[in-house]
């Protein structure tokens, strides 16, 4: 079974359509406003017209209320909720419960101590995303293109679906399925040429380097 791709934080129908031929089985569209790579609702639910069956369409949100995901769940045709703040298990159940689409819970990881985390969120959230943790004074919770020691979620096992992600690129893609065991991977700003800027011959060769490799 070939490796899911989710590419995430797409503004433009040509970025959007990079990612989709190049056979990305999620596209991410995220709606944190001091993100580089952020979508206001009527813009998502446009490029959301471009996106196939077949192909989840995320909703990345961080820390939201409830009348703001209203507004996403309602002016778009988002498939899934990513929920990548420090949002707890109980909002994460919460969050399914409200708005009945499945929930991504992101989760960050910088040593040992985090991978507690993993555990508490397995049997609320739908699928994890297991991701660096943000450097200390960043803007961003996710999407820095940082890197965690794949060794600490090497061959685990969690009874939910989940997906790799921090500081993935094309040339360490393949290494790090291979040692982590990861069957589905996402990307950000390893994709890009500048923040925000989805560059498709990236996007290409990720998606076919993750394709080719072997968890
Ligand atoms: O990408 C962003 O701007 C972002 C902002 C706020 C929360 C999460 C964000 N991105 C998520 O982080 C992962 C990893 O990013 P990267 O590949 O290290 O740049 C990304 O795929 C998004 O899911």
């Amino acid at each position: 079974m070939s490796i899911s791709v989710k590419i995430c934080g797409l503004k433009d129908p040509a970025q959007l359509a990079a990612a989709v031929d190049a056979g990305a089985r999620y596209i991410g569209f995220n709606f944190f406003p001091k993100s580089p790579r952020s979508v206001t609702v009527d813009q998502a639910a446009a490029l959301m017209l471009d996106v196939p069956m077949g192909v989840a369409k995320v909703a990345l949100v961080v820390n939201m209320e409830d009348a703001e995901i209203d507004k996403i769940v309602n002016g778009t045709t988002a498939d899934m909720i990513q929920l990548h703040g420090a949002e707890s298990p109980e909002r994460v159940a919460e969050v399914k419960a409200r708005f009945g689409l499945p929930v991504i819970k992101a989760i960050g990881i910088a040593g040992p101590e985090d991978t507690a985390q993993i555990d508490l969120y397995a049997g609320v959230a739908d699928q994890l995303l297991i991701d660096a943790k943000a450097p200390k004074g960043a803007d961003l919770p996710g999407g820095n293109g940082v890197p965690f020691d794949w060794r600490l979620v090497q061959r685990k096992y969690w009874p939910c679906p989940w997906m790799l992600a921090g500081g993935l690129t094309p040339d360490n893609v393949a290494e790090a399925i291979r040692l982590t065991g990861a069957k589905q991977v996402d990307v950000s700003s390893g994709v890009e040429t500048a923040p925000g800027v989805k560059d498709p011959a990236l996007v290409k060769t990720f998606i076919a380097n993750a394709h080719t490799a072997t968890p």
